[in-house]
C-alpha cells in the first residue's frame, strides 16, 4: 500500500478495550462504530488467553473483511498470522519491528509506537508503515506512557517524517480538528467511540470532522 493509500486507511482508527465497554459487547460497539464510519479496528487485549484472542480476532476478521475496513492486531504477531490481519501494532516493548517484519507477509502492514523524538530518528531506519504518535495527550485509557507530546510535539515529529502518522491518546470530538491541523494522517480513539452513549454517532460525528478537512 502506498502511505497515502494507508494513511486514507487509519483516518479514523477505532481501537478496542473491553474495559471501556460500558457493558456492550465488543462486536456490537465495533459494527455501531463501522456503520459509522471507523476506517480502521485495531484489537488491543491484554488479558484474554492466547486461545480467546485468536477465536476473538477471527471473529471480527470475519466481520471485517467483507466490508474491506482493515483489522490490527496490537502487540502479537502469532494472532496477527493466524487471523490474516491486515496490520499489526507495535510499541517500544513489543516484538523488534525487524523481526516482525521478518515473519510477516509484506502485505501485512506494521505501526510502531513513537514515544520521542529519537524513536522517530530511528525510525527513518526501519521496516514502519505508520507512526502511532503515543501519546499526544495524557489519557485514563492507559496511564503508563511517556510523557505526552502535545500539539507542538506533533508537528515537530510531523516536520522529520513523512510516515503517516496516528495521533494517539486524549483524543475526542473537542480536539479532533487541532490534532489534524497539527499533522495527523490518522486518529485513534477508544473511550470517545467505545465509551460513547451511542458509539455509531460518535463514530459518525468523528468522520464528519476527519472529512471535513
Ligand atoms: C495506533 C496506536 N498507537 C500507539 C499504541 C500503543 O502501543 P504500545 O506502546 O505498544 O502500548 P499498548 O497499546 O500495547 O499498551 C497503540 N496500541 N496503537
Ligand atoms: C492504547 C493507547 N495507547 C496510547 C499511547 O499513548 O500509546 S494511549 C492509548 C489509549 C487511548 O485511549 P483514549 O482514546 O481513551 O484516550
Ligand atoms: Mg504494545
Amino acid at each position: 500500500m502506498t502511505h497515502s493509500a494507508l494513511a486514507s486507511a487509519l483516518r479514523l482508527y477505532l481501537v478496542t478495550d473491553q474495559v471501556s465497554l460500558l457493558g456492550h459487547t465488543l462486536t456490537d460497539v465495533m459494527m455501531a462504530a463501522v456503520q459509522g464510519g471507523v476506517t480502521c479496528v485495531q484489537l488491543r487485549e491484554k488479558q484474554l488467553t492466547t486461545r480467546d484472542f485468536v477465536a476473538q480476532a477471527m471473529a471480527l476478521s470475519a466481520l471485517l473483511r467483507p466490508l474491506h475496513i482493515p483489522l490490527v492486531i496490537n502487540d502479537r504477531i502469532d494472532v496477527a498470522l493466524a487471523c490474516n490481519a491486515q496490520g499489526v501494532h507495535l510499541g517500544q516493548s513489543d516484538m523488534p519491528v525487524e523481526l516482525a517484519r521478518s515473519l510477516l507477509p509484506p502485505e501485512v502492514f506494521i505501526g510502531w509506537s513513537v514515544e520521542t523524538m529519537d524513536d522517530v530518528t530511528r525510525s527513518a531506519s526501519l521496516p514502519v508503515d505508520y507512526l502511532g504518535v503515543s501519546p499526544v495527550f495524557a489519557t485514563p485509557t492507559k496511564t503508563d506512557t511517556h510523557t505526552p507530546w502535545g500539539l507542538d510535539g506533533l508537528r515537530r515529529v510531523r516536520a522529520i517524517t513523512a510516515l503517516p502518522l496516528v495521533a494517539i491518546g486524549g483524543i475526542h470530538s473537542g480536539n479532533a480538528l487541532d490534532v489534524l491541523r497539527a499533522g495527523a494522517d490518522g486518529l485513534a480513539m477508544v473511550s470517545a467511540i467505545c465509551s460513547a452513549p451511542d458509539p455509531r454517532l460518535a463514530a459518525q460525528t468523528l468522520r464528519t470532522l476527519c472529512d471535513g478537512i
